[in-house]
């Protein structure tokens, strides 16, 4: 997570950014001003990544289309910058086009393709490039690359792998990533920037794509303000964090963040339970009590001992009880948000009990389904009609595939888009887990996690997120904004555990003390931003 490159990013699709270049040019701005502007704003990038720029070499690998013209003004302005520099041209260019000449004009003679037999050229200035750029294709790739483009891609990959210090960078995006789905081709670059224009793209933080980009950097090509009001995806960042994380006003008492219940747990399932009481207290709730089968009381009474408790009535067999819903229900009048499902299993009497409870609940109780409540929802055909509730729904890609009836393949090939228009259809906030997590509302907006780290996929933390979403909607925040909060701040605790003890070995209970830290850190970054 990178913060200050990511922060205020809005992430586009490719149909998305023709839009917003459309409206650009209505609004008077020329298209030539834009590459002109995308070609300096990444030859200026470029630079800004060297101590020192003049005398390095830098090869531009220039493409047919709008992503080339982008690479010859880059290739310019690097040559004006000092920079010895090559442009590789892998299609011929119409001999009227202006930024081509302006490239001959500025002393840089292009090395064509057809011309450099078996690629003699190329590979000699890739022995000695300082920095190579992928200025070959953009968002308008039509079909798999092939031919030249394929074996001039191979070579810099060849050619990286024995110089680990040339620095490649992307133009707009590596050449061959899906800028909507994330998908790639076989002959894209791993790269170690991607300097993308006006706006990231969301195949940026889709896989594989999200493993390609290197650190994206986002140019501005002067696409005027005010145009983007529609873009409804975002990357969520902490100066949105900082602006919907509730006040603690120094006279506060407990009753002023808000009571939680947490309704979860079964003998198979003991801590699942406990994580979620413990996050939600780590995220700010006043109060926290446990709604759990009695014969289990004993055990969490001994573990949380901050948690209250209300013991449900169970059957002989240790199941819920028929009057075990009514007996949470008439509690839950008194709670703000509650947490339905880690952990309490998917036997025939949970799931009638989850079903009670569910077509019980209070309009004013903020609530979060996880795990097995996902999992009884599942079992009614159509379940979004007849359960309207506002809620937060955080499935993991298995539970998101039975809450939809999509195979898991669907719903891998394209996050974004599956959970968007399913929040849409369901009418909840839906959080997608995995790495990039989408959070997605019903009226369209996504916010999706600028972190992936695989040290959380591991039992229990997926509980952690449940119970710092619950606390923060305890504490006033709505659906969306208690679910983007809530899965900033359980990946920054994330990150913090990542950096201590490295990505193996984490468990769940590691980010508990960690949540306050991460709190703590986004309150302090804006204090220091201010002076
Ligand atoms: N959207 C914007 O506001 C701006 C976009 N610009 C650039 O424009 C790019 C998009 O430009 P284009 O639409 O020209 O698209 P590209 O530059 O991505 O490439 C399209 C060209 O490649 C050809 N082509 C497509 N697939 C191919 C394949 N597999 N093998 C061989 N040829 C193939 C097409 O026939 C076309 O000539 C962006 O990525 C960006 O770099 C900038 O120039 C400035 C402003
Ligand atoms: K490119």
């Amino acid at each position: 997570m990178s913060a200050a490159t990511l922060n205020a990013m809005k992430l586009v699709t490719a149909a998305e950014m023709r839009l917003l270049e459309k409206r650009a040019l209505e609004s008077g701005t020329s298209f030539g001003d834009l590459m002109h502007n995308a070609g300096r704003a990444v030859a200026s990038e470029i630079c800004g990544l060297f101590d020192s720029f003049p005398g390095k070499k830098a090869l531009v690998l220039v493409g047919p289309g709008n992503n080339g013209g982008d690479g010859l003004v880059a290739a310019r302005f690097l040559n004006d910058a000092g920079a010895i520099t090559h442009v590789y041209l892998l299609a011929p260019r119409d001999p009227g086009d202006l930024v081509y000449n302006e490239a001959l004009e500025a002393g840089i003679s292009p090395i064509e393709v057809e011309s450099d037999a078996g690629f003699s050229k190329l590979r000699e200035l890739l022995g000695e490039a300082d920095v190579v750029v992928d200025a070959i294709f953009g968002t308008g790739l039509g079909r798999p690359i092939g031919g030249a483009s394929a074996a001039a891609l191979t070579l810099v990959a060849e050619a990286r792998n024995q110089r680990p210090d040339m620095v490649v960078i992307a133009l707009d995006l590596p050449s061959g990533l899906n800028a909507d789905s994330g998908e790639i081709d076989d002959s894209t670059l791993a790269v170690d920037y991607t300097i993308t224009l006006g706006y990231a793209k969301r195949g940026f933080f889709l896989f594989p794509g999200a493993d390609y980009t290197g650190q994206i950097l986002v140019a501005d090509i002067g696409i005027p303000d005010g145009l983007d009001d529609d873009i409804l995806s975002e990357v969520i960042d902490e100066h949105d964090v900082l602006s919907i994380l509730p006040l603690r006003p120094s006279d506060a008492h407990k009753g002023s963040f808000g009571k939680v219940m947490v309704v979860a747990g079964s003998t198979e399932f003991i801590g699942a339970a406990s994580l979620v009481c413990q996050s939600a207290a780590r995220a700010g709730a006043g109060l926290v009590t446990l709604a759990a089968r009695q014969s289990l009381h004993p055990v969490f009474a001994a573990k949380l001992v901050e948690t209250t408790h209300l013991p449900l009535p169970e059957t002989a067999h240790g199941e819920f009880a028929s009057e075990a819903a009514e007996v949470a229900l008439a509690r839950l009048v008194k709670y703000d948000a509650a947490a339905i499902g880690p952990g309490l299993g998917q036997s025939p009497d949970t799931v009638e009990f989850v079903h009670q409870l569910l077509s019980g609940i209070s309009e004013n109780t903020g609530l979060v389904l996880d795990a097995d409540a996902l999992n009884a929802l599942s079992l009614t055909p159509d379940w979004w009609d007849i359960f309207n509730h506002p809620a937060v729904l955080t499935p993991h890609t298995g539970e998101f595939a039975r809450l939809s009836g999509l195979s898991i393949g669907e719903i891998l090939a394209n996050r974004m888009e599956i959970c968007r228009k399913n929040a849409a259809l369901w009418g909840k906030v839906v959080i997608l887990k995995g790495a990039h997590t989408v959070v997605a509302s019903p009226d369209g907006r996504i916010a999706v996690s600028p972190s992936a780290n695989p040290g959380l996929a591991s039992g229990g933390t997926g509980d952690v997120l449940t119970g710092i979403i619950t606390g923060l909607l305890a504490q006033g925040l709505d659906e969306f904004d208690a679910a983007r909060a809530g899965v900033y701040i359980h990946a920054m605790a994330g990150e913090s555990v990542r950096n201590n003890i490295g990505d193996t070995g984490m468990i769940a209970s590691d980010l508990l003390i960690q949540i306050p830290r991460a709190v703590k850190s986004i309150k302090e970054h804006d204090h220091a931003s201010c002076h």
